[in-house]
């Protein structure tokens, strides 16, 4: 009899294996293939990957995944409807969600996913560097559901918000924090002598990967207001969007155009950017497009002309360079620099926490 009441508790289901599901197969997201596969073929242990989706199609992981990744990124234009995931099979508890797309449909079921226990990876920075509401809903969900990997929205991995939030937790207050967050304005205003249009730089940062899918997004100040938030949040203040002052490099005429014309229109950005480069220039200055909070005061993103010796000028390429003035550090900020965009560091960020989510 024992043996039989031993044999049924033997019986007991296991939990089925973590999967995941990428969400996104563009710059980003072809990147995080290759480097799982990369991974992979290294013997490091990942979760299968079950599904490959993007606004057009979803396609099983399968054995040959970059056979699945062309298939998906080949997939025809779909309009209207549902994103094929959310009419596919649903994640369960456990599985991983790796979100390498920019959309805002995505964004908002990242608190769904988390409350059902399902983790989410994320190199979209709208979930928490958009509406303060949906950031408060992730907050939530993450405190009681699944974990959320956000390593990859700030600095492209940099150890920015690890650091932060390891401060916070040792008891540190944060005062303010300071810095050059866009990688490819921090590269174009290091590469532009006025030689060359602006717009060609920005279509080099475009091919190379660094810039959002739409550019615009970065010359706005749009992408360094969404990290500002994360950060700011981050360190515990609910900063609504709207209370970030956002300087925009983005002309009339290049706001107006549709997604399709953004290319063409690029040249309406030239002959202002000359004008304060030359301006610049003539002060023995350099531009340098800053993010800047305080808690209790003001937060603020815009270009400004800087001594050349300014330290938020130290950085070199798409280096991110930011400053945190903190209790502990209120004589000398604690300073972060390094590579702050491109799809490669971006992998790299999404895996690791994949990985560190996995050996949880
Ligand atoms: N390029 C960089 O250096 C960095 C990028 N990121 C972020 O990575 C994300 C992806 O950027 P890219 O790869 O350059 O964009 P991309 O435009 O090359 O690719 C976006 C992908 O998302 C898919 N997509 C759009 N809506 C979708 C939906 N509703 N459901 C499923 N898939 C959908 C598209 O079909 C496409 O495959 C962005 O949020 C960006 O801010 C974050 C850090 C650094
Ligand atoms: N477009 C972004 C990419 C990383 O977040 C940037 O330029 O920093």
């Amino acid at each position: 009899m024992s043996a039989v009441v031993s044999l049924r508790s033997n019986r007991r289901a296991q939990p089925a294996p973590a999967r995941l599901a990428l969400l996104g197969t563009g710059t980003v997201g072809s990147a995080f293939v290759a480097r799982y596969a990369r991974l992979a073929a290294q013997g490091v242990a990942l979760p299968e990957i079950a599904w490959l989706c993007n606004s057009r199609t979803q396609v099983s992981g399968g054995d040959d995944l970059h056979a699945a990744l062309e298939q998906a990124r080949g997939a025809a234009r779909k309009r209207g409807g549902f994103p094929p995931w959310a009419e596919g099979e649903s994640p369960r508890p456990g599985d991983i969600i790796v979100d390498a797309t920019a959309s805002e449909t995505v964004a908002d079921w990242h608190p769904e996913w988390l409350t059902r226990g399902v983790h989410v990876v994320t190199a979209n920075k709208l979930g928490t560097g958009g509406d303060l509401g949906r950031a408060l809903a992730i907050g939530d969900a993450r405190a009681t559901g699944g974990r959320y990997g956000d390593s990859a929205t700030v600095g492209a991995g940099l150890p920015l918000l690890r650091s932060l939030r390891a401060l916070i937790d040792g008891g540190d207050r944060i005062h303010a924090i300071e810095g050059v967050l866009s990688g490819s304005l921090a590269w174009l205003f290091g590469r532009y002598d006025g030689s060359r249009p602006f717009s060609a730089l920005v279509r080099e940062a475009r091919n190379a990967g660094y810039t959002e899918p739409d550019p615009r997004v970065d010359l706005s100040g749009e992408d360094v207001r969404r990290k500002l938030l994360i950060l700011a949040r981050a360190a515990g203040i609910a900063l609504p969007a709207h209370e970030v002052e956002v300087a925009s490099l983005v002309p009339a005429a290049l706001a107006a155009v549709g997604e399709d014309a953004v290319d063409a229109a690029l040249d309406a950005l030239d002959a202002g950017l000359f004008a304060r480069h030359a301006a610049a220039r003539a002060a023995g200055e350099r531009l340098c497009f800053v993010g800047r909070f305080e808690v209790g005061g003001r937060a603020q993103v815009g270009l400004r002309s800087l001594p050349a010796d300014h330290p938020l000028c130290a950085g070199s390429g798409t280096d991110n360079r930011v400053a945190i003035h903190s209790d502990r550090y209120a004589d000398h900020p604690l300073v972060i620099q390094g590579p702050g965009a491109g799809a490669e560091v971006t992998a790299a960020a999404l895996l690791d926490d994949v990985l560190s989510i996995g050996s949880r």
